[in-house]
């Protein structure tokens, strides 16, 4: 969708900003450009929408070359946030986010009922926010104006320059997932500039770990954690890297450890192979927990006795939010469900199992492989024990 070939740019002044890149983001996909201040990362954004003009290279949006493109009709084609949004200080929410499509001719009342359904989108309500002007919102309430005027005239490439730059961490997290959220549903194809490389990785389908004016690193952000091309890629990225890697390691079917199963309305089992059970309702569905010790001495059916289970995730949720919920609750182990299939049971995750599953997956990309075909010893079953 976005290609570079053999881009550099050099300002009048002799500073190369960028030298040589090439590289391709892929339709609908999400690449972070990541690296430190002053390493090119806007100098390449801007190229792409003809903010800055290459000294030499191509550039090709879906297989046209920008160059014999006109500027304004090609930045049509190209939303752009960045860190200060410039939303127009004296028209509303609504009137902000209906710029562009109104410009483009859609009718006034269209373009503000389209407006109204982003800023839905984006997660503020249009009746509530529409009617107020920039001054009247917080930080991250005007990045996400930013965000729905620049999703506004539906164009299929999104720039985006440290969107979430301006705000406190606890919002910016907020901000991701809500992006991300968005991204899921909209797919459009984004080029996003960030020098926080937790930022980089927890958004980017693909980053390009930026040194000077070149790429270091272009890769999935498990290959950047787990496999750091150069020993500047290995600094940059941090020597906690395996613990960022638990952030974009998804849990898989094939992690899970099977503990003996009750099911509700079953009679008390005297005989568990373990110290706990998983209690399953009729559907297979998740309900809670048993204790061996408390079965074998009750009576009645499981139903009576079970314990609530607070303490799970849905399959795909990374090893990051996994952790956490262990730590949350205090659990030594998660339950994992399939949220597909109205929260069928899958198995459990404990730490021993995490612990592979991480290992599994560095290993995984070291070797190209899916993770399951990976061979490693066995480790010891924590329910059987
Ligand atoms: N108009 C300009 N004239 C001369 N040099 C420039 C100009 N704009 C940028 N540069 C230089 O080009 C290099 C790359 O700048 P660029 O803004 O692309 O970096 P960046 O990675 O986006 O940095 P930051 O994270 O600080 O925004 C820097 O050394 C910068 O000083």
């Amino acid at each position: 969708m976005i290609r570079f070939e053999h881009v550099t740019k050099r300002y009048a002044d002799g500073t190369t900003a960028v030298d040589d890149l090439s590289f391709e983001v892929g339709e609908g996909e999400l690449v972070t450009l990541v690296g430190p201040s002053g390493c090119g990362k806007t100098t390449t954004m801007k190229m792409v929408n003809r903010l800055i003009e290459p000294t030499s290279g191509r550039i090709f949006l879906d297989g046209d070359d920008i160059s014999d493109i006109d500027p304004v009709q090609l930045r049509r084609r190209i939303g752009y946030v960045i860190q200060q949004v410039g939303l127009f200080p004296h028209k509303t929410v609504l009137d902000n986010t209906a710029t562009v499509p109104h410009l483009l001719g859609v009718k006034r009342a269209k373009a503000r009922e389209r407006a109204a359904e982003l800023l839905d989108l984006v997660g503020l309500d249009p009746s509530v926010y529409g009617e107020r002007y920039p001054e009247q919102l917080s930080g991250g309430q005007r990045q996400r104006v930013g965000v729905a005027r620049a999703l506004a005239a539906d164009p299929p490439v999104l720039l985006m320059d440290e969107p979430f730059g301006a705000v406190d961490p606890v919002v910016r997290e907020h901000l991701q997932n809500e992006f991300l959220r968005l991204q899921q549903a909209v797919r459009k194809t984004v080029l996003f500039v960030t020098h926080d490389i937790e930022e980089a990785v927890r958004l980017g389908d693909r980053i390009a770990v930026y040194g000077h004016g070149r790429i270091e690193q272009f890769d999935t952000p498990s290959t950047v954690l787990g496999a750091p091309a150069t020993e500047y890629v290995a600094d940059f990225v941090g020597a906690d890297r395996g613990l960022k890697r638990l952030s974009v390691t998804p849990i898989e079917e094939g992690d899970l450890e099977q503990p003996p199963v009750v099911h509700l309305d079953d009679t008390l089992p005297k005989e568990l192979d373990a110290r706990w059970a998983v209690v399953l309702d009729g559907e297979n569905n998740l309900h809670g927990w048993i204790s061996t010790e408390h079965a074998r001495v009750g009576t009645g059916t499981v139903r009576e006795h079970a314990r609530r289970m607070e303490a799970w995730l849905p399959v795909g949720a990374s090893l990051k939010q996994a952790f956490s919920t262990m730590l949350q609750h205090d659990a030594g182990w998660i339950a994992v469900i399939d949220e597909n299939s109205e929260g069928r049971f899958l198995g459990v995750l404990t730490p021993a199992r995490l612990h592979e599953a991480l290992r599994r997956s560095t290993a995984a990309d070291a070797l190209a492989i899916a993770r399951d075909e990976v061979e490693l010893e066995s480790v010891a079953s924590v329910t059987g024990s």
